[in-house]
């Protein structure tokens, strides 16, 4: 029979230093080509120059009429039409105006338009209502985007309007990070697939999945391990499978002080355990190893535990390994809108309801924090910061807070 261990021989760290010991590893794998106009959530690599002008020739603002802003308010002789994408027929004289409209370019010899509420044309004349300076309503060469402009800079993720502007210039291919493949491994005898008939007192695998669609939220590919059982030759063998195929291996389960919680010593045979304890809640198991330069993470059995130590130390890891200049949630102070009390010997990292009210940033809690109680992180779009302590912080308290999704707000009320 195995023996159970009374002290773990891991020193515990701070929330600060393991956050620092994974960073300092956690370096850009590098870059890939790849198309630019799908290449939606991936990270710039490199900056983006503007390669011209846009507009590249002066266009009107609006539809009306192109004229010289000199003739004042005297009528002009109307001697076209110019639409967006039409042919560019008319050069205008003293005296004269062309219809335009919104988009087209702007014709040779007209230093300015007016919009067709603001005139009358008459038997082949225009009659202007006001008078015009040269450029008004006119959209000049390099408004928008100025050629030579840095318009995205690296480290940049791209979203719907950077497409848009990748779009605008012809930039049909960039250089982006290399998305990270992350392996995620479950362990324990008692873990079945979600499939599966249960036997009595056995578990069904929550948490590959959900680490699964957290490491997609992330911007990386994630690799199903499967389920190993405790056994060490098993878990090894998942183990450097997963480190064949991915550049980051996570694992569930079997990091504490239990006789057949086998995670930590196979990783210190594998390579090196920075640290295999945090001073946090939930999470305190928590291991960090790097195995031949690739990180490895041992995240605790506790459902909980397992996606709050993901968000709190592996996805800023996964963001920095594809280049995100901002690889951290924000943090921002909240106000409580119920007493919350601390736990006494760690840092917790509470779920939390923050919604914007009142021009103040106010939190509610998930209710039970218990590692086990998967239901603590429905809906939940913050982690609140609660130092360890014995004192009840009371409602309308501040403390800080992680955001890790959309505020919760009414909309838009004017
Ligand atoms: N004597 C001590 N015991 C424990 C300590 C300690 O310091 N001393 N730490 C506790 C803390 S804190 C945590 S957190 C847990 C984490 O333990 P493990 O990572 O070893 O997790 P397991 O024992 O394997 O499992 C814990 C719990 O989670 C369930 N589980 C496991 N895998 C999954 C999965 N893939 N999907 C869903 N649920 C899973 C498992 O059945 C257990 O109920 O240790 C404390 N113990
Ligand atoms: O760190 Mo454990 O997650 O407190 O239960």
């Amino acid at each position: 029979m195995s023996v159970l261990i009374r002290e773990s021989p891991y020193p515990m760290v701070s929330i600060a230093d393991a956050t620092a010991m994974i960073m300092e590893r956690a370096q850009p794998l590098g870059s890939e080509e790849i198309d630019a106009l799908t290449a939606l959530g991936r990270v710039l690599a490199n900056d983006i120059t503007a390669p011209e002008d846009i507009p590249d020739v002066p266009k009107s603002a609006m539809d009306g009429y192109a004229l010289r802003a000199g003739d004042s308010l005297a009528p002009r002789r109307v001697v076209g039409e110019l639409t967006a994408g039409g042919p560019s027929t008319v050069t205008l004289g003293p005296g004269e105006a062309t219809r335009i409209m919104t988009g087209a370019p702007m014709p040779p010899g007209a230093d300015a338009m007016i919009p067709v509420e603001m005139t009358e044309e008459r038997d082949g004349m225009l009659y202007i209502q006001r008078e015009l300076k040269p450029g008004d309503y006119v959209h000049v060469v390099g408004q928008d985007v100025a050629r030579g402009q840095t318009v995205l800079t690296a480290g940049t993720t791209i979203g719907a309007p950077e497409i848009g502007i990748l779009a605008t210039l012809g930039i049909t291919r960039i250089t982006a990070y290399r998305r990270p493949r992350v392996a995620v491994l479950a362990t324990g005898d008692e873990v079945v697939e979600p499939s599966e008939l249960r036997p009595g007192g056995a578990v069904r695998d929550s948490n590959r999945y959900t680490l699964m669609a957290a490491v997609r939220e992330a911007g990386c590919e994630p690799i199903s391990l499967g389920i190993a059982r405790d056994d060490i030759a098993v878990q090894r063998q998942a183990i450097l499978r997963g480190l064949e195929q991915a550049d980051v291996l996570i694992t569930s389960g079997g990091v504490s002080m239990g006789t057949r919680d086998l995670i930590k010593p196979l990783l210190a045979e594998l390579g090196t355990v920075h640290f295999g304890r945090i001073a946090f809640k939930p999470g305190k198991p928590t291991t960090f190893a790097t195995v031949n330069g690739k990180l490895v993470f041992g995240l605790p059995g506790f459902p909980v535990s397992s996606l709050v130590s993901f968000e709190v130390f592996v996805r800023p890891a996964l963001r920095a390994l594809q280049g995100d200049a901002r690889p951290f949630r924000p943090q921002v102070t909240v106000t409580l809108g119920q007493p919350v009390r601390p736990s006494p010997d760690r840092p917790e990292y509470q779920r939390i309801i923050v919604s914007f009210q009142e021009g103040k940033l106010v939190a509610v809690t998930t209710g039970s924090q218990n590692s086990s109680r998967l239901l603590s992180l429905r809906g939940a779009n913050g982690l609140l910061l609660v130092p360890a302590g014995d004192t009840v912080y009371p409602a309308g308290s501040t403390l800080p807070a992680l955001l890790t999704g959309p505020l919760i707000g009414e909309g838009t009320t004017w």
